[in-house]
């Protein structure tokens, strides 16, 4: 996300009391609300239910990563306790090949960045 896009939202934009986006805050030349982007006040509360939604979805893949790196580093420690290895890359290429195959390259880049949140980098 560039410096751009993020001072699209400053905390001008809240409530001072809740925190909270205010409701629609037009801005007084261009009609267009701040918060949401919208040009119009119709679209803003699309806008803002959509992103409620999408909050959400951020927060459970916050919540599964976490999850997901805890439980690599287990097997990770359970394994070199056994005197196994660290790392089986059979099993991470495997892992990679199913991200990129769901998400093209991207999913690629997705991978190795959760690979890596588990077991450190190489
Ligand atoms: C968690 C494991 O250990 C390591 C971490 C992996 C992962 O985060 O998915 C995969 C392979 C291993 O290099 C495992 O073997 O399953």
């Amino acid at each position: 996300m560039t410096a751009d896009v993020m001072a699209q939202s400053t905390d001008a934009d809240k409530s001072p009391t809740t925190g909270s986006p205010a409701a629609a805050t037009p801005d007084e030349s261009t009609g267009t609300d701040n918060y949401t982007g919208a040009g119009k006040p119709l679209a803003a509360s699309e806008i803002r239910g959509m992103r409620e939604r999408i909050d959400e979805i951020d927060q459970a893949i916050i919540d599964l990563w976490l999850e997901r790196s805890r439980l690599s580093r287990e097997v990770g420690k359970t394994r070199m306790a056994s005197g196994g290895t660290r790392l089986v890359l059979a099993r991470e290429r495997e892992i990679v090949e199913r991200f990129r195959t769901a998400l093209g390259p991207d999913g690629t880049q997705v991978a190795l960045l959760l690979l890596r949140s588990g077991r450190g980098p190489l």
